[in-house]
């Protein structure tokens, strides 16, 4: 069916464009677990995750998207972003 090729040809762009937008994310929050492991900091931290939770449900609400679900994507994601700030921690040479 052509309706349903040219529905899961844009579906298959904004997967291409998350991919994209993540690598990046990804990329900036290598460089925030470097200054941490530098600097002693611990690799979560609660508070901003707080912030960004409260933030992003209200976008969600606005965008008509499920709140909920926008706070566990936002959370499986940190999640990452910590286990990775954790594996720099232990591999940088100026971490303690
Ligand atoms: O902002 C930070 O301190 C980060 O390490 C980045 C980030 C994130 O991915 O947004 C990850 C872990 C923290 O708990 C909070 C936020």
């Amino acid at each position: 069916m052509a309706e349903l090729r040219r529905l899961r040809s844009s579906i298959d762009n904004m997967d291409a464009a998350l991919v994209h937008l993540l690598a990046e994310r990804f990329k900036i929050t290598q460089r925030v677990g470097v200054l941490k492991a530098t600097h002693d900091l611990p690799a979560a931290d609660p508070d901003r995750e707080a912030e960004q939770i409260q933030r992003l449900r209200a976008l969600a609400e606005d965008s008509h998207l499920d709140p909920e679900f926008a706070e566990k994507f936002l959370t499986f994601i940190v999640s990452e972003v910590v286990r990775h700030h954790e594996a720099i921690r232990r591999d940088h040479p100026g971490a303690s």
